[in-house]
């Protein structure tokens, strides 16, 4: 059997994190969570993009969100990609993070966005994070990624040189630019060879519409799973092996010529 995977292509209301917690529980309980092993969900779901608040409505040291996340892994014995959350630091600062729990309900890794996207002012309420979205879940290795970090091939090829199969996106994407967002995507998974799974919401904020398209790409481009552009939960089961296959058919991570690479 492969890996099913569940994609919460959810609305989220805008700065209002109590109601996203409830919409999220309320999709869990629809679920068939006996045929799931992950569940992703998108950027910025507790909050959305009211950042001008973060102070009042950020996650204190992501304590509720993690605690809220591992409860529901728990219960319906499930891997969670979930999506990313603003993360309130001790400093006062704050971070787009992304936490990953595993079925026994332990948080695993969190990594936080790299690339901070101007056009929705990330820079002016945000900081970055430095490191890796590297983990392994449910036995493979893993990338977890942010949104506008999926325009930087070095970034995501850093995370892919260390034998990961498997591209985990969230996304608040707008729809006027949602053919980037495929196309991106598509590179990404034929240039590294791996699965690509992308969680991007769908509604509105003051500022965005958002355009869903949702997707689970395989390492050869091919599409396996794609939403359109209203709330719903994409499914799709992928071979992880098929990364392997496609690995030494072309085998690009031995022809590299990182000598004459300027980065
Ligand atoms: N939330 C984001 O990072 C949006 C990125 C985006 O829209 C882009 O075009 O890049």
């Amino acid at each position: 059997m492969g890996l099913r995977i569940a994609l919460l292509q959810m609305d989220i209301v805008f700065g209002n994190p109590s109601e996203n917690y409830k919409n999220v529980e309320n999709h869990f309980e629809t679920l068939p969570t006996n045929e799931i092993d992950i569940v992703v969900l998108p950027e910025l779901w507790t909050t959305g993009y009211d950042l001008t608040r973060l102070d009042e409505i950020a996650d204190k040291d992501g304590t509720e969100s993690v605690e809220f996340i591992s409860s529901l892994a728990k219960k319906y014995h499930v891997s969670i990609v979930a999506g990313s959350i603003a993360k309130k630091h001790s400093d006062a600062t704050v971070t787009n993070t992304l936490l990953i729990v595993n079925r026994q309900g332990e948080l695993i890794k969190e990594y936080s966005k790299a690339h901070l996207f101007r056009l929705m002012d990330e820079e002016k309420h945000l900081i970055e994070g430095n490191s890796n979205g590297i983990f392994e879940l449910e036995e493979h290795r893993s990338a977890g990624v942010i949104c506008y970090d999926i325009r930087f091939p070095e970034w995501i090829r850093t995370h892919m040189l260390d034998d990961t199969k498997i591209l985990y996106v969230v996304a608040e994407w707008p729809k006027p630019r949602i053919d980037h967002w495929r196309a991106l995507l598509v590179s990404r998974a034929i240039e590294n060879q791996c699965f690509v799974v992308a969680c991007n919401r769908v509604g509105s904020d003051p500022n965005n519409q958002f355009g869903g398209h949702s997707i689970i790409i395989g390492p050869w481009g091919e599409v396996i799973a794609e939403a359109d552009e209203v709330e719903t939960v994409l499914f799709g089961e992928i071979d992880v092996d098929q990364v392997d296959k496609v690995r030494s058919t072309i085998p690009i991570f031995s022809d590299r010529r990182p000598e004459i690479y300027k980065l």
